[in-house]
């Protein structure tokens, strides 16, 4: 299993001043910035797009950014994210026609790309695509706002992932989605993820780096 990672999700920072949250979290030890982009249509909410990508590039961010598309369609916007300077590009398949099709484009346009299981997708819509994904992002919410609880099934689920992942001998990660906190990432992590994003565990806490460190202890007690 790779290294962890933890990646905030800036759904749970304060928009007025991105910037200073984004730079406060990556200070505290976060690794990734985790950037859910939701459109009104595939998910009944509306966030952020490549403007605010971009600006964070241009604030200095330097460490990877993981956009999280919850959009419909994906193909269009995935170059102007790319320009953007996104690291990673995730998707639904839910919401391309040509799921492949996109992994490649995402891929051509020179950002890692992954797929995102909903909490009631079947892990099965990884055949055929598994090995050529750099990360599969497992939903344990259902898309379209921070601050739900955790859905247990998920559990299950990522350890069937893990298994598939692990059959193919490849560095694919796999990344954990919505009610992550300190008190459930060790079970989280038993179950085989490596990269956790969590937003309102860690931005509804005044002492960011307090959180982060207390969640790299928990993932640590979980790989002895
Ligand atoms: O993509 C989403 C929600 O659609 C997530 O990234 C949430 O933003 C995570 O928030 P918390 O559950 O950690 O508060």
């Amino acid at each position: 299993m790779q290294s962890p990672v933890i990646a905030p999700s800036i759904l749970s920072a304060n928009f007025a001043r991105l910037g200073e949250e984004v730079d406060a979290v990556l200070a505290a030890g976060a690794d990734w910035v985790h950037f859910d982009v939701m459109d009104n249509h595939y998910v009944p909410n509306l966030t952020i797009g490549p403007l605010v990508c971009e600006a964070l590039r241009r604030h200095g961010v330097t460490a990877p950014i993981d956009v999280h598309l919850m959009v419909e369609p994906v193909d269009r916007i995935v170059p102007d994210f790319a320009r953007a300077g996104a690291s990673l590009i995730s998707f639904h398949p839910e919401a391309s026609k040509h799921v492949h099709r996109t992994i490649q484009l995402i891929k051509a346009e020179g950002c890692q790309a992954g797929l995102v299981l909903n909490p009631a997708t079947p892990v099965d819509v990884l055949d055929y695509v598994l090995e050529e994904l750099d990360l599969v992002l497992l939903m344990s919410v259902n898309p379209g706002f921070g601050g739900q609880a955790f859905i247990p099934s998920a559990l299950d689920k990522l350890r069937r992932v893990r298994e598939r992942i692990d059959a193919t001998g490849k560095p694919i990660r796999l990344e954990i989605d919505g009610g992550v906190k300190p008190d459930n990432i060790r079970e989280i992590a038993a179950a085989g993820a490596d990269t956790f994003v969590a937003g309102s565990a860690i931005f509804g806490k005044p002492d960011y780096a307090a959180v982060v460190a207390q969640m790299r202890d928990e993932i640590a007690k979980a790989r002895p």
